[in-house]
């Protein structure tokens, strides 16, 4: 989905690798004045429907095994869950995100590609998405974006991710974590210092706004 979602983000039919990065390059050097707002976006369970391409490609190839519904999710990791279920289902999972063509193929989450194309567009703002490949390197990174095993290491002023902790070499990220709402995340009870985003249709324009000077 990524190439294909960013293609389309950028309303070219060609598909690039990284246009984010040249797209903020740009923007960065017309910049005139004023602190510039760097937001970074995270691509499965944000703007790709992870959980959702999984579930659909899990039950096509191993249609007479027992699944989980996207409302009965919990926890970040798919195959954790699956593997509780019966042990032998964790190696099914892993199966279908490793497979070729499983990440290039996501769909785009409902209104996140809108949102995107239009922080892109406002003053003194850059957007990055900022994405972890999964370990099994063979089609994954090719299939993403910009990659970072560790996001603390990346700076920014807001970092949209729906992974409830984000947790690497860096003990205090210049980001806040605003924590996009997912069907496996959507039960915890998080620190009430914690900002959610619960979809593209909140208001994310105000979080972006709250940051900037
Ligand atoms: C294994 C697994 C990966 N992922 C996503 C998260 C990471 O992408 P992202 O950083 O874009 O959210 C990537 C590697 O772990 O795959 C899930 O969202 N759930 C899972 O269970
Ligand atoms: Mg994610």
């Amino acid at each position: 989905m990524l190439l294909s979602c960013t293609a389309r983000l950028l309303g070219r039919g060609t598909l690039l690798r990284n246009p984010f990065k040249r797209m903020s390059v740009r923007m960065s050097s017309y910049s005139a004045s004023g602190k510039r707002l760097r937001v970074l976006v995270d691509m499965d369970g944000v703007l790709a429907d992870f959980e959702g391409g999984f579930l659909k490609k899990y039950r096509a190839r191993y249609p007479d095994e027992p699944y989980i519904t996207l409302e009965d999710r919990r926890g970040f990791w798919v195959s954790t869950q699956y593997g509780r279920l019966r042990s032998d289902l964790c190696e099914k999972a892993i199966s279908i995100w490793e497979s070729k063509d499983f990440f290039i193929e996501l769909q785009p989450l409902p209104g996140g590609v809108e949102a995107v194309k239009e922080m892109a567009k406002m003053d003194n703002t850059d957007v990055f998405i900022c994405t972890s490949p999964i370990k099994h390197y063979k089609h994954c990174p090719y299939e993403k974006v910009i990659l970072t095993r560790d996001k603390t290491l990346i700076s920014g002023d807001i970092l949209i991710d729906d992974k409830p902790d984000i947790l690497g070499v860096e003990a205090e990220p210049t980001w806040e974590h605003i924590l996009f709402t997912a069907c496996h995340n959507k039960h915890l009870s998080v620190s009430p210092a914690q900002r959610r985003l619960l979809s593209w249709s909140d208001d994310w324009r105000a979080m972006l706004d709250s940051k900037r000077q």
